[in-house]
């Protein structure tokens, strides 16, 4: 599927490919190609030698994300973010012999849900396993997790994305999801460089994470960093993860590799806990180029674990996957499996906060981003782009929504002032709608004013301004302190008219020639003589009578 998505991209130059290096001699070559094409054969094919083609990229990726729950997967001990180190740690989740895990039944709901959400089938029975590995901050010498049978597998995520940036070109695809997963997260090594020590907080051990496992069916970073946020926006929808990717809440390993069309994927590298999407991307990106080039030169490709430097912008690696770790699986003996059931095979008389029925989570799953989405373009008639940007970030739909209510204004007028005004100033000083200076039914008075005529588009940025600046005061006392209403007085305008066209004689001249274009100068003259206070359909009626 890849490959064949690949020889698209070859022909039409479609985004998703490889875009910008190219490998070694042949540059001039592959450029003509089109702009994914690296231009070079994995290691020795000469410059202008027959059969080359371009690199196609191949990207997977492995999600964890924390589960929002009170209490851990196995232990009851708390959550909480920057808590003091090791304060939030029961004897379960420190390893003390003779604990023993018990499950955290809102930790299945939240795997559950996202797995429904993904659309993926719900497995009825799954089971969990000890993954062994041995490092300091994991106190058991194993993780709990599901490798043989995962609480839910085979989904699919949607996403959208603007190839090359470009707002003209959303383009929706779809990854698959192979599998949700149940895990236990590990503790926190702390190193102190000073001291020459390492030192372990677990408040992090045994949280639950759902491990989100795509298939290998992206190919580039920004395609990537897409699926990634809209992973997000579901999860945060659901409630079933914060996903706060700068509180680790979401992790993402990229796996890479690159291969030419119609051949055998190539070896992957995998770029682990990578905590930001704009890192994703870059991460991405620099490993299908550092890749590429690597091939170019003759070298190959190792099956091994890199880590990305944001200072430096580039991959590293960090130990290599050569012999394979060998993480000796095994069945846990401590938890039977995890029977899950649905409204057809519930038992009678169970007691139901001991089971997770399946088609009751169906029911209460909310709108999808998505669906919300379409819906807004359907109700309010706005661009699909814009419902993406609304959706972007938390509390923007419901402000404009209430904007929407409080205002005569039609919602594709009032979007254009909360992305072209309001957005803008919020990005400029760093801020969400949630601190916005200006609140809804302020933006909604004064976009009233605006579509009722009392004031001019320019003096409504004038007064939103005074808003932004909040002294308190409504549009319309601003409006009335800065005297910024439209002149109403036919008489006053038509004084203004003549008294400007008498001080522009050439101009009259040039319009009575037949110059037609110099008439808007006049009508812009009018206005700064105004303060924009005149509505210029008016003036130019008075000047095109007075000028005839
Ligand atoms: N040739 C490839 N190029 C890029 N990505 C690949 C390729 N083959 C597999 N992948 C991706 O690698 C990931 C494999 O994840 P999986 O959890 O199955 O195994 P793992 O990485 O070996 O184990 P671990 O969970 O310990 O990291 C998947 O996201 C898959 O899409
Ligand atoms: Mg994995
Ligand atoms: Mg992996």
């Amino acid at each position: 599927m890849a490959a064949y998505r690949g020889s698209l991209l070859a022909r039409h130059g479609r985004a998703g490919g490889v875009t910008g290096l190219h490998a070694g001699p042949s540059r001039r070559r592959a450029q003509a190609a089109g702009p994914i094409a690296s231009g070079q054969r994995a290691g020795n094919s000469p410059a202008g030698e027959l059969g080359v083609a371009p690199w196609v990229a191949v990207v997977g990726l492995e999600i964890h994300a924390q589960i929002s729950s009170s209490s851990k997967l196995f232990s009851g001990s708390q959550v909480h973010f920057a808590a003091p180190p090791n304060s939030l740690v029961s004897f379960f989740d420190a390893s003390l012999p003779g604990t023993l895990p018990v499950l955290n039944r809102r930790c299945v709901e939240a795997a559950v849900m996202t797995g429904l959400a993904l659309n993926c089938s719900i497995n009825k029975k799954s089971l969990f396993d000890r993954k062994h590995y041995f490092y300091a901050d994991l106190p058991a010498g194993y993780q709990i997790t599901q490798q043989r049978l995962p609480v839910a597998v085979n989904g699919s995520l949607s996403y959208s994305f603007c190839v090359g940036g470009k707002k003209n070109q959303m383009v929706t695809r779809t990854v698959r999801i192979k599998q949700i997963q149940l895990e236990q997260d590990s503790g926190k090594s702390l190193h102190d460089d000073t001291r020459s020590q390492t030192l372990i907080d677990l408040n992090r051990a045994g949280v639950g994470l759902m491990e989100v496992v795509m298939e290998p069916d992206m190919s580039s970073g920004e395609e990537a960093a897409a699926a990634v946020r809209e992973l997000q926006l579901i999860l945060q929808t659901l409630g079933s993860s914060q996903a706060i990717m700068a509180e680790g809440q979401l992790r993402v390993d990229a796996n890479v590799s690159v291969h030419h069309p119609g051949e055998a994927y190539g070896v992957r590298t995998e770029v682990k806990n990578i905590n930001s999407i704009r890192f994703l991307a870059r991460a991405i990106d620099y490993e299908i180029q550092r890749q590429i080039k690597e091939l170019g030169n003759g070298g190959t490709i190792m099956n091994e674990t890199r880590a990305f430097d944001d200072k430096l912008g580039c991959t590293i690696s960090m130990r290599d996957k050569e012999g394979k770790q060998d993480y000796r699986f095994m069945p846990e003996p401590n938890l039977p499996p995890l029977i899950l059931y649905d409204t057809k095979s519930l038992p009678a008389n169970v007691n139901h906060r001991q089971v997770v029925n399946i088609d009751w989570i169906r029911e209460r799953l909310p709108d999808m981003p998505s669906v919300r989405r379409e819906k807004l373009v359907e109700q309010y008639g706005i661009l699909p782009e814009h419902s993406f940007t609304l959706l972007n970030e938390e509390g923007l739909v419901k402000f404009f929504e209430n904007v929407v209510r409080q205002t005569q204004m039609n919602p594709k007028k009032v979007i254009g002032w909360i992305l072209n005004e309001m957005l803008h100033r919020l990005n400029q000083h760093s801020l969400t709608i949630k601190e916005s200076p200006v609140s809804s039914l302020f933006l909604a008075d004064l976009l009233n004013l605006l579509e009722r005529g009392t004031i001019s588009s320019s003096a409504a940025k004038q007064v939103l301004e005074e808003l932004w600046n909040g002294e308190g005061k409504t549009p319309l006392q601003i409006v009335k302190e800065k005297k910024l209403e439209r002149i109403q007085d036919q008489q006053e305008l038509e004084q203004i008219c003549q008294a400007v066209m008498e001080e522009h004689q050439e101009e009259v001249m040039e319009i009575k020639k037949g110059n037609r274009k110099v008439l808007n100068k006049l009508i812009g003259l009018v206005q700064r003589t105004t303060g924009g206070r005149a509505d210029p359909v008016v003036v130019k009626q008075i000047l095109e009578k007075r000028l005839s």
